[in-house]
């Protein structure tokens, strides 16, 4: 062993002990026993209904990008809501723990938890909301979108899809275990040197952290691979880069982020397990390591990260607004362009979140500038928005008002943004609860599009609309939770309030954190409201199913399919002749042509291979956490092992013969009549999709 462990280490367990297991902790030991029952009960109602076959075949073995994307949402909002839990707590623990005269129980002087476990809370809100509750939510509507819109039947590397699902879900589940086996990193989400080092944090927090983070950032590579693969390779004949859906343009930018720069993250986190585990120092200034490198490191992969997040969210706005606007999108291009400079701009500004580092004048002007330079694309784009909705035929419904939200959002968190971007400012600010009320009102943009999405493809993916009622309603609650929550936080920043507050000293500031604590319990109340739309909708789904084209508005390939789109996508792949070719198609009277004749088709068959390496890169986070040797040996080598058989085996895939294509698809088209009463009923002779020729241009039928 070259590092000393605190604590003791066994061959057998590592540094797995009774003593981790916090089994006296009032908070967490009860929701052990209701995580617990909980388990048995969805178990046993799986078992109950003989659903085990059904999961297995249609879910957890799919190579199906739309089940897969499905999954990953399911992942997001279960970590969303995790994520939500500790922001309520850390709210409750600082509205409870003002001033010296405040209580404190459960062995805390103050509030309820003591500093050690606030401390675990923050750093795993901050990592869970970003890297796997935005992370997965965007990503899977990347999976569950870009095959349809750029025309594919699948994405380039389906098998691929399915191991980085699984790994994404190990991360998960690494996390959520840390809650009951030993502590998770205390430190904050983005870590410190040195006090990450094994002196200073001798726990197995910072270990959990860094193989948690080690598995999001494999998994988002393999997804970022293959949304670039198949946009890249897939796209539909005729669609040329110029008639890129937008969304698609905002995957591409923000998978190129993505791709250049995790490794900078993960070589960064390799670092640091070699300080831990190897005793190396390249943290350490006392041997010759240099604890800026760590920061460096860290931000140089952590600012590009963030818009990662934000491109996708910013390709869903697009989307919306000129459905509901019933206009094309205003300035195609440039939206297209300030993509690309904000993804390449990423990649220069990220010393300005150290600018009190004190590299001196000219370093941080240079970044100061640079980070400014964002706000010229990021404004492009909000101005092409609101030219988009200009002179529109607006429609304010729930998936609009949620893209409207995002919007505002994007502007107050942009201006607070370029405040903080000045470093004369930033001395004054950093640290405080005003880049914290920042940075959520951008993050937010992210959750207010997610939430507009969920809305706006639902009824592509499952065939019916979800409540508006009730859609509407849980709009109203989160954006009074978000106003009541970081309008006093952007307050308390200008008083100097400071982050990561576990005791706040100065009773001055009670009135605000009362009212955030009031804010938190209205986002409950959203959040409630969230699980009865669930229910709501899917008791009258039967009143609101839809046909192809859901909301009658749309204008890109995905809404030519059925909803729910068939497991093949596209019986016959579109030729595409236009940028918004629903649009122009239903303007030319052609949306309705069914194709004459089905060819058979080629697809990729299911496979358990990737959710048995899913779990298996669980097994080795887990047992590297605990240096449980003997464990990381063996799953290491059954790990590649099983992918070396599996690349023997390959995947000759299936054929679905024409007949049987037909026969789906007469059965689909005949569902559609029923729902649209004569929409989709009257096939139109020899519109063969597929022959160009069938849908050459007019041209005096262009805007
Ligand atoms: C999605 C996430 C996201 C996004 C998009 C942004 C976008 C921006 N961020 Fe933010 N930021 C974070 C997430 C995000 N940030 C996080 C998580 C942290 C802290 C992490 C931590 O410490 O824990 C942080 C921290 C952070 C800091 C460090 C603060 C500190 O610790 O001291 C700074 C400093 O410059 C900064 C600046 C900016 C700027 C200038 C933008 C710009 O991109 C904003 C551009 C947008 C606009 C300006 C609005 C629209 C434009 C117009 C309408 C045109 C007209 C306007 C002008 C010409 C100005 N951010
Ligand atoms: C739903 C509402 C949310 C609430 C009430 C909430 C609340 C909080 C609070 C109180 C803090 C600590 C502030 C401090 O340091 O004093 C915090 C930190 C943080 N939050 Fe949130 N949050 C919410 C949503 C989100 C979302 C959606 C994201 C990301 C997508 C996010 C990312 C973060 C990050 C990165 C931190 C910093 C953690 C750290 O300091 O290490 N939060 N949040
Ligand atoms: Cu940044």
């Amino acid at each position: 062993m070259l590092v000393d462990l605190p604590g003791g280490w066994s061959p057998l367990l590592g540094r797995l002990a009774w003593s981790q297991i916090p089994y006296a902790n009032p908070i967490l030991a009860p929701l052990f026993v209701a995580v617990v029952i909980g388990a048995i009960i969805v178990l046993g109602l799986i078992t109950y209904y003989g659903k085990w076959t059904y999961l297995w075949k249609e879910w957890l073995t799919t190579v199906d990008h739309k089940k897969l994307g499905v999954m990953y949402i399911i992942i997001g909002l279960v970590m969303l809501f995790r994520g939500f839990i500790d922001g309520l707590m850390i709210r409750t623990q600082q509205v409870w723990a003002v001033g010296p005269h405040s209580s404190g129980v459960f062995g805390s002087l103050h509030g309820y938890l003591t500093p050690f476990h606030f401390g675990q809370v923050y750093s795993a809100h901050g990592l869970i909301m970003i890297l796997l509750a935005a992370t997965p939510l965007l990503v899977g509507f990347m999976n569950i979108i870009v095959p349809i819109q750029v025309g594919a039947r699948d994405m380039a590397y389906p098998y691929l899809n399915a191991l980085g699902l699984w790994i994404t879900a190990a991360a998960a589940a690494l996390i959520m275990i840390s809650l009951f086996v030993g502590d998770f990193a205390h430190n904050g989400w983005f870590e410190y040197a040195p006090i990450f080092e094994m002196q200073y944090s001798p726990g197995v927090g910072v270990d959990y952290w860094i193989w948690t983070l080690q598995l999001v950032a494999l998994g988002t590579t393999l997804g970022g691979i293959n949304i670039l693969a198949t946009i890249i390779k897939m796209r539909a004949p005729g669609m040329s880069w110029g008639k890129l859906p937008i969304f698609v343009w905002a995957s591409l930018s923000a998978n190129v982020i993505a791709l250049t720069s995790f490794p900078a993250l993960q070589v960064a986190l390799g670092l640091v397990a070699a300080d831990r585990y190897l005793g190396a120092h390249f943290f350490t200034a006392g041997m010759g390591g240099n604890l800026m490198l760590y920061t460096n490191l860290f931000w140089i992969w952590g600012h590009p990260e963030v818009y990662f997040v934000i491109l996708p969210a910013f390709g869903m706005m697009s989307e919306i607004f000129p459905t509901f606007s019933e206009k094309p999108l205003f300035g195609y291009i440039t939206m297209v362009l300030a993509s690309m400079a904000i993804a390449g701009v990423s990649w220069l500004v990220w010393l300005h979140h150290f600018f009190t580092m004190g590299a001196g004048p000219y370093v941080n002007t240079a970044f100061s500038v640079a980070t400014m330079l964002v706000g010229i694309p990021t404004g492009v784009k909000v101005f092409n928005w609101a030219f988009t909705m200009y002179r529109g035929r607006l429609t304010f419904n729930a998936a609009m008002l949620w893209a409207i939200g995002a919007l505002f959002l994007l502007l107050i968190g942009g201006m607070t943004g370029m405040m903080l971007a000045i470093p004369a400012i930033n001395y004054m600010v950093h640290n405080s609860v005003f880049v914290v009320a920042h940075f959520h009102s951008m993050l937010l943009v992210i959750v207010y599009a997610i939430f507009g999405s969920v809305l706006y493809w639902f009824p592509k993916v499952f065939g019916f609309k979800l409540d508006e009622f009730w859609a509407k309603t849980m709009f109203w609650l989160f954006s009074a939770g978000t106003a009541l929550v970081f309008v006093p936080m952007y307050m308390l920043g200008f008083m100097g309030m400071t982050r990561r507050l576990e005791y706040v000293f100065n009773t001055g500031w009670q009135s605000y954190l009362d009212v955030m604590e009031f804010g938190i319990v209205v986002y409950t109340l959203s959040v409630l409201a969230f699980f009865i739309l669930l229910y709501v909708s899917v008791r009258d789904h039967a009143k609101n199913r839809v046909g192809a084209d859901a909301w009658g508005t749309s204008r890109s390939l995905e809404w030519m399919t059925h909803s729910p789109v068939p497991f093949y996508n596209f019986a016959v792949l579109p030729h595409v002749n236009e940028r918004d070719e629903l649009a122009w198609r239903r303007q030319n009277g052609i949306d309705n042509v069914r194709p004459d004749h089905y060819d058979d088709i080629h697809m990729p068959n299911n496979t358990g291979v990737a959710i048995i390496l899913g779990g298996l890169t669980f097994v080795l986070g887990f047992a590297l956490t605990w240096r449980i040797w003997w464990l990381c040996i063996v799953s290491l080598l059954a790990i590649i092992v099983l992918m070396i058989i599996r690349s023997f085996k390959g995947d000759p895939g299936y054929i679905v013969t024409g007949a049987e294509l037909q026969r789906m698809e007469e059965e689909a088209y005949r569902r559609e009549a029923q729902i649209a009463g004569s929409h989709h009923s009257h096939p139109v002779s020899g519109g063969v999709v597929g022959n160009a020729m069938a849908y050459q241009r007019d041209d005096s039928s262009k805007r």
